[in-house]
């Protein structure tokens, strides 16, 4: 099929909605119930103004960051989506190689289709294109956990990424329960037969990595137990199989069997901030999970604010939700955002062309910021600032954000 070039993130959604069979479509394109949440985190960004500077050299620019004290070469990363290879064949090698390729930060997700270490080991296998460096640069490469019931399990997982190098454990926190998909329900979605969750396979629990015969026990489950009624495969897998009795006790946990960073996915409120710096995490990352689960949270660029003031600069913030163009990657930045991440356009570019889709798509969102960047007057990241934006609540020119002397 001759497709033609994707010139915005968008156009590879459209591509990827012609490619791919419905049922994998709609498990990614999906978000909970009425999908406000899904679409909010993508309008809020258009509600907010921008501020340019003018008459700054800008013929160079940098968009060279840093996430837990790693150089990357620009702020956008790529958020852990489960199950990559219902997109394309090569599934999370092709991301991982496009990422070490672009030299920027993958997470993976602990549900993958392609075990940790491979994915390792195809990461490792490319080099960024470092002409005029001096310095290769070993890739970003953090991993998303699920924890489950069965700690044992769960620690199994947590050494294998430690072993194959990955830099960080990120767990995500927003998912005791699985939001309600619709079409996903509709679909009885489970993981295709084709395809296993390969970390739970290589470590020889071949019955957690299928889903086809996960059962809610609904005689054993007690009534209080939410997202009984009527889910998809995958809901009932996660209510099954994950703990929805964590607590931030999970980060002392996490503290006692790992000394790698660790990073909470899914926190969005200053109450929430708080309490994970008071339990000691490395890092934070603000996420409604892509408005996948609780329908009508707030949109990630709305909490971000909070999150950042309630931090005070003690860990990194970084941000998903949303991101699909290279003004709202300096709209979160200017909110004090480190980084932000991408989750759906990296599975319509795998639908695209695999590894060469998501480096394209990667490129061409970093192209966008540099443009934002330069047509904003800023030559490094670190110049990106709140006097940069207008938000929704800000009168056209706040004379607290502008002392008058400028
Ligand atoms: C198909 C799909 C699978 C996902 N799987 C995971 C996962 O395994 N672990 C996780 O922490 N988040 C998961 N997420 C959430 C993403 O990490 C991320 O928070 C979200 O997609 C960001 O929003 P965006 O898609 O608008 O960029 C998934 C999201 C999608 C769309
Ligand atoms: C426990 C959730 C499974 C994968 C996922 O995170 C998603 O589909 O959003």
């Amino acid at each position: 099929m001759s497709l033609v070039k994707p010139v915005c993130v968008g156009d590879f959604e459209e591509i990827a909605k012609t490619v791919l069979p419905r049922n994998a479509w709609d498990y990614y394109a999906s978000g909970a119930e009425a999908m406000q949440t899904l679409e909010e985190n993508k309008s809020a960004f258009s509600r907010i103004r921008l501020r340019p500077r003018v008459l700054v050299d800008v013929s160079r620019i940098s968009l060279e960051t840093q996430v837990l004290g790693q150089c990357i070469q620009s702020p956008i990363g790529v958020s852990p989506s489960a199950m990559q290879r219902m997109a394309h064949n090569e599934g999370e090698r092709a991301t991982a190689r496009a990422c070490a390729a672009m030299n920027t930060c993958m997470i993976l997700s602990s549900w993958s289709t392609t075990c940790l270490e491979d994915v390792a080991e195809a990461g490792r296998s490319v080099r960024p294109d470092t002409s005029g460096k001096r310095e290769v640069p070993s890739p970003v490469r953090w991993f998303q956990l699920y924890v489950y019931k069965d700690r044992d399990t769960t620690l199994n997982l947590i050494k294998r990424a430690e072993k194959a190098g990955y830099g960080a454990i990120v767990v995500t926190v927003d998912t005791p329960y699985l939001g309600r998909r619709l079409a996903d329900i509709r679909n009885r979605f489970i993981i295709p037969p084709h395809l296993t969750l390969a970390n739970l396979e290589a470590q020889g629990q071949g019955e957690k990595a299928r889903m086809d015969h996960t059962v809610v026990d609904k005689d054993k489950a007690s009534p209080a137990t939410p997202g009984q009624s009527n889910t998809s495969g995958l809901a009932a897998y996660v209510l099954e199989q994950t703990d929805a009795s964590l607590t931030w006790d999970v980060v002392h946990w996490l503290r006692s069997v790992t000394s790698l960073p660790i990073i909470v996915k899914g926190v969005m409120t200053a109450e929430d901030a708080r309490l994970a710096i008071h339990h000691g995490v490395d890092g934070i990352m603000v996420s409604n999970h892509g408005g996948r689960q609780l329908d009508g949270a707030l949109s990630t660029i709305e909490a971000l604010p909070e999150v950042v003031e309630a931090v005070k600069g003690a860990v990194d913030v970084y941000l998903d939700g949303g991101v699909r163009r290279g003004t709202d990657v300096f709209k979160a930045l200017a909110l004090g955002a480190k980084a932000v991440f991408i989750g759906r356009p990296v599975l319509w570019a795998l639908a695209y062309k695999g590894e060469e889709g998501v480096k394209e798509m990667l490129q061409l969102l970093e192209d966008e910021f540099k443009l934002a960047m330069a047509l904003s007057g800023c030559t490094e990241v670190s110049q990106i600032s709140r006097r940069h934006l207008i938000l929704p609540g800000d009168s056209s020119v706040s004379s607290q954000l502008i002392p008058a002397k400028l």
